[in-house]
């Protein structure tokens, strides 16, 4: 059995910081193990423009524990006034390596999204034209279509006709949670890509409603069936270059989460690598841990992979915190619901 494993070191794809106290607490928990993240705009209010996505960086930057080598890569939030130019200059500047689209309520912050889609289609074409990413929520908003099913729908009613309309446009199907969306994503070419979160890869949606409601598992994409969650086990652990790992770690404060209204979202940046290690191990496929985490996501970015290393080793028990304090109040880290061997060494 493998007990040291050394491999680049990995990226996320898709991340929450948030702002002020909430950031200043959780960025170390991303720092200690990722080089680079691509970091979500749904701030209040979101990031839109370039200058707000400057103006974040810099708040990222100043927030940053000593010593840490990070690189919070940016990305605007596509609104239904958002100017193709400004974008095409923040891209050109290397600013900002993604848009965000956010189907309007859809998920946390997202009431500023796209409601008609024929009003960003100049921004798409400008995109497609220059090659910067669509990063996608992935769900329909009609209160008719089951929450069960709003992926699924998403795929036929909305990106393909949007892809077929903007051909060349590069899309991220960001935190794919149904086989429908891996498969999608594997028939789609070299223009698309899914992201995976830690998460959906352990949970299905017994975890959320069996035994009592369980807040903190509650996110969106929420948890499909188990079947779905195999075929993200599959696809993680492929070695295929189109899937890799956007954790959508997404602090909320406990008070929000464990509410009559619960906030979407899981907190995972603290104990992702390790419990990656243990699925992937689970499915033997430690050898491909490496492509999921650190090679496949700057291969779909057009980035340089990192030259840096981390060392995971399997050992005793490691002890995660329960909770994470911050300035805003405690925030509880994603419980897998199995022991993790696996650390990452300092
Ligand atoms: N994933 C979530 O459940 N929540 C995210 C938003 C998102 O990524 O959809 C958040 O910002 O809290
Ligand atoms: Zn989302
Ligand atoms: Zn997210």
């Amino acid at each position: 059995m493998t007990q040291s494993l050394t491999i680049r070191r990995p990226d996320d794809w898709h991340l929450h910081l948030r702002d002020g106290a909430m950031l200043q607490a959780v960025l170390p928990e991303t720092t200690r193990h990722f080089a680079r993240a691509i970091i979500m705009p749904n701030l209040v209010p979101p990031v839109v423009t370039a200058a707000q996505a400057m103006a974040y960086r810099e708040r990222i930057l100043a927030a940053l524990p000593e010593g840490a080598a990070f690189e919070p890569l940016m990305t605007l939030y596509l609104t239904e006034t958002t100017d193709p130019e400004d974008v095409a200059e923040a891209a050109a500047s290397g600013l900002v390596k993604a848009v965000k689209l956010y189907p309007a309520g859809a998920t946390t912050n997202s009431a500023s999204g796209v409601r008609d889609f024929d009003k960003v289609r100049g921004v798409l074409e400008r995109m497609a034209e220059i090659g910067l990413p669509l990063c996608l929520h992935g769900e329909v908003t009609s209160p008719e279509v089951d929450i069960f099913d709003r992926e699924a729908v998403f795929l036929d009613t909305v990106l393909d006709p949007l892809r077929r309309a903007t051909p060349g446009l590069r899309v991220v199907l960001e935190h794919v949670t149904t086989s429908q969306g891996v498969d999608y994503v594997r028939g789609g070419g070299p223009d698309i890509a899914g992201t995976i979160t830690t998460h959906h890869l352990v949970i299905n949606r017994n975890h959320i409603l069996a035994g009592g409601i369980r807040p903190h598992y509650y996110c969106l994409p929420v948890a499909k069936r188990e079947t779905h969650r195999q075929a993200l086990r599959a696809a993680a652990t492929s070695g295929e270059a189109s899937f890799f790992l956007g954790t959508d770690s997404a602090p909320h404060v406990d008070a929000l989460k464990e509410h009559a209204c619960g906030c979407a979202g899981c907190f995972t940046a603290t104990n992702t690598m390790a419990i990656l290690a243990h699925v992937f191990e689970q499915e033997a496929a430690l050898d491909r841990l490496e492509a999921f985490v650190s090679l496949n996501g700057p291969g779909f970015y057009r980035l340089p992979v990192n030259e840096a290393r981390i060392t995971l080793s399997r050992g005793a028990v490691q002890a995660m915190p329960e909770k994470i304090l911050t300035g805003a109040g405690p925030v509880t880290l994603f419980d897998p619901g199995f022991p993790l061997h696996w650390r990452v060494e300092a």
